[in-house]
C-alpha cells in the first residue's frame, strides 16, 4: 500500500511542539469513581515541518490531547510549549486567559471535523477573521492568494451554505493558514467528508508541511487519513502506545487493530 506522507522538506528541525509530562483528568477532584484520566503523563516532541497523525480507541484521550497542546484546554500537570515558548504550566505560573488567547492566536491554527464557519460571513471574511481578531493587518492580496492556492479563489463572495462540505474545509483550511502558524492542529478534519474531498484536504494538510513549512497535528480515525502524515503517534488509556514512521494505511490499520496488546513502544 503506498504512503501518502513524504519525508518533509527541511532536514535541520527545530521543534514546534513539546508535551512534557503533560496529565489531565475529568471529574470530581475527590478521587471518586467518577474520575477519568484522560492523559497520563504524556511527553512528546514534535520537530517543525512534520505532519504527525494522533490515533487510538474511542475515549482514549486524542481530543484532549489536542485541546491541550494547543491551548484549548488546561492540562492539570506538565508543560506544554509552542516554539520553544511555554504555553500552559500546571504548577508554575501559568498564563493568564488574555495572553494564552494572543499567544493562540499568533502560534497556532485550528480545523474542526464541522468547519466552524460563521454562516453570516464570506468566504472571504471567514478567513481573514483570525487577522482582525488578532488584530492584525489584513493584506487583501494574501487572502487572495491563500484561498486561491486552496482552490477557491473564485468564490470570495460566497457564504458557507452555498459550498460544498470539501470547499467550506478548505475555507477552513485557509483560515488556519492565514495567521502563518507555526503549528497547525486538526480535529477529524475528514470525517464528514466524502473520499474525494477528503484527499483535496489532506492534500493541502500536506502541502503547508512541505511548502509552508507548518507544523500539523491530525486526529483521525481514518487509517488512509493517517497514511499522509509523517508519523502517527497511537494513544491507548491516556498514554502513548508506540508510533509509526512513513505510515502505510495497512500498517496503520494492523497496528490500530492490535492496540492494547503488548505492542514494545516506540517500534
Ligand atoms: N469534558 C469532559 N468531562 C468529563 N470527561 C471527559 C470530558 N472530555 C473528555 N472526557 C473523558 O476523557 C476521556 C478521553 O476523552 P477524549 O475525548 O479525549 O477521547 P478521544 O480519544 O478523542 O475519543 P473519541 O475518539 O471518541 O472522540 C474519555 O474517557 C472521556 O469520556
Amino acid at each position: 500500500m503506498r504512503h501518502h506522507g513524504r519525508t518533509p522538506r527541511h532536514t535541520a528541525h527545530a521543534e514546534a511542539l513539546r508535551l512534557v509530562r503533560v496529565t489531565k483528568s475529568y471529574g470530581t477532584d475527590d478521587g471518586g469513581a467518577d474520575r477519568v484520566t484522560a492523559l497520563d503523563d504524556i511527553t512528546l516532541s514534535l520537530p517543525a515541518g512534520t505532519f504527525t497523525a494522533v490515533m487510538g480507541p474511542s475515549g482514549s484521550g486524542k481530543s484532549t490531547l489536542l485541546h491541550c497542546a494547543a491551548g484549548l484546554d488546561r492540562p492539570d500537570s506538565g508543560v506544554v510549549a509552542v516554539d520553544g515558548e511555554e504555553m500552559s504550566g500546571g504548577p508554575g505560573p501559568a498564563r493568564s486567559e488574555a495572553a494564552l488567547t494572543r499567544f493562540r492566536r499568533t502560534r497556532v491554527g485550528f480545523v474542526f471535523q464541522q468547519y466552524n464557519l460563521l454562516p453570516t460571513l464570506t468566504v472571504a471574511q471567514n478567513t481573514i477573521l483570525p487577522l482582525k481578531l488578532a488584530g492584525r493587518r489584513v493584506d487583501r492580496q494574501r487572502v487572495e492568494r491563500v484561498l486561491t492556492d486552496v482552490g477557491l479563489g473564485d468564490r470570495l463572495g460566497h457564504r458557507p451554505d452555498q459550498l460544498s462540505g470539501g470547499q467550506r474545509q478548505r475555507v477552513a483550511i485557509a483560515r488556519a493558514l492565514v495567521t502563518e502558524p507555526s503549528v497547525i492542529f486538526a480535529d477529524e478534519p475528514t470525517g464528514a467528508l466524502d473520499t474525494r474531498s477528503a484527499r483535496d484536504v489532506l492534500r493541502l494538510l500536506q502541502e503547508a508541511v512541505r511548502l509552508h513549512g507548518r507544523t500539523v497535528v491530525m486526529v483521525t480515525h481514518d487509517p488512509v487519513a493517517a497514511s499522509y502524515a509523517d508519523t502517527v503517534q497511537f494513544l491507548a488509556d491516556g498514554r502513548l502506545a508506540g508510533q509509526l514512521t512513513a505510515p502505510t494505511v495497512d500498517a496503520v490499520a494492523e497496528r490500530l487493530a492490535h492496540l492494547g496488546d503488548n505492542i514494545p513502544m516506540g517500534v
